[in-house]
């Protein structure tokens, strides 16, 4: 019998912040997943943190309503995604990881599964280079949190076919997302536009021009932001925005994206943000 590619999970890679809220996202809309991380503790710590978000989300009525929720299974080993309808790329922002990573997969998914890679940035055509079916692979940058922003920004590469951006788009409306398609380029639109802003934002703390507290309080007051550069960089992690900031620099030589000396001291000490306890801000009450 033939299966419902429908009904087979959505394999999400990496069970950080970003993997962990996608799993949310795919699971509120009814959809099963199976979640691949290297670690035992990341998984374990994803199914706590999933139980939450599925809590916060359905609060909000950020998700499709009236579905139960897909089952999750979570893993180690990259054989169980065999199978896959979709597979989301979601582990740390660095090409040689993300690249290992995509090309495992490749040889284990059924050739007609598309593979999304959620990079801040890397362009999917350097992700897809070494992959035997590069015009398989397509980005799609959730925002984070994923489980409440419908909109994502969805990159096709220039060697992305058409089934694959049909199939990414008509997934995105399975989970209740709208897309916008761009085309592949260092940081696509949100992280070209955003990162040097946090960036600067680090930048002006360390000149000690003003506190992180009143340089947010500048950016939601008199510019209408929701939370602030700083708190939103302490939301994305530290570590990744310096990775990503590292990722932009490499490939664009620009000074605006060379991770500041604060961001770094920052990831130097393990304050990573909302997900270590501490960044710019004081998580550890709110965590204990
Ligand atoms: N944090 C954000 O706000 C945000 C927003 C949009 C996009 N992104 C992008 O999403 C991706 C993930 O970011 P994150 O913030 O979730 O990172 P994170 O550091 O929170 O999580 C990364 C996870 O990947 C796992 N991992 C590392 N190597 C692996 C491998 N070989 N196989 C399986 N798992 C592996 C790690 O154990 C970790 O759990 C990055 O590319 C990042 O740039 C992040």
């Amino acid at each position: 019998m033939a299966t419902d590619h429908q009904q087979c999970p959505v394999a999400v890679i990496g069970a950080g912040v970003m993997g962990t809220a996608i799993a949310t996202t795919v699971l509120g809309s009814g959809l099963p997943v199976v979640l691949l991380d290297v670690g035992q503790a990341e998984l374990d710590r994803a199914e706590r943190t999933i139980e939450i978000q599925l809590r916060h989300a359905r609060m909000m009525d950020a998700l499709p309503s009236g579905r139960a929720p897909g089952r999750l299974v979570t893993t180690t080993s990259s054989s169980a995604l065999a199978g896959a309808r979709a597979v989301v790329e979601a582990v740390v922002e660095h090409e040689a990881t993300k690249v290992g990573v995509l090309t495992d997969v490749a040889g284990i998914v059924d050739a007609d599964t598309p593979l999304i890679s959620n990079t801040s940035g890397i362009p999917i055509d350097t992700l897809a280079d070494p992959l035997p079916r590069p015009q398989q692979l397509i980005g799609t940058h959730f925002m984070n949190p994923a489980y409440l922003i419908d909109l994502v920004e969805v990159i096709r590469g220039r060697r992305t076919d058409e089934a694959t951006v049909t199939a990414v788009t008509e997934l995105l409306a399975a989970l209740n997302r709208r897309a916008v398609v761009v085309r592949d380029s260092p940081g696509f639109v949100t992280s070209r536009l955003l990162h040097p802003m946090l960036n600067d934002a680090a930048r002006l703390v360390d000149e000690d021009v003003a506190t992180a507290e009143d340089v947010d309080r500048l950016m939601v007051g008199c510019l209408g932001h929701r939370t602030g550069p700083l708190r939103t960089a302490d939301l994305i992690g530290l570590d990744n925005l310096v990775d990503s900031l590292a990722a932009l620099y490499e490939r664009t030589g620009e000074q605006r994206y060379r991770p500041c000396e604060q961001l770094l001291a920052k990831v130097h000490d393990g304050h990573l943000g909302q997900k270590s306890g501490r960044g710019f801000y004081d998580y550890r009450e709110a965590l204990s």
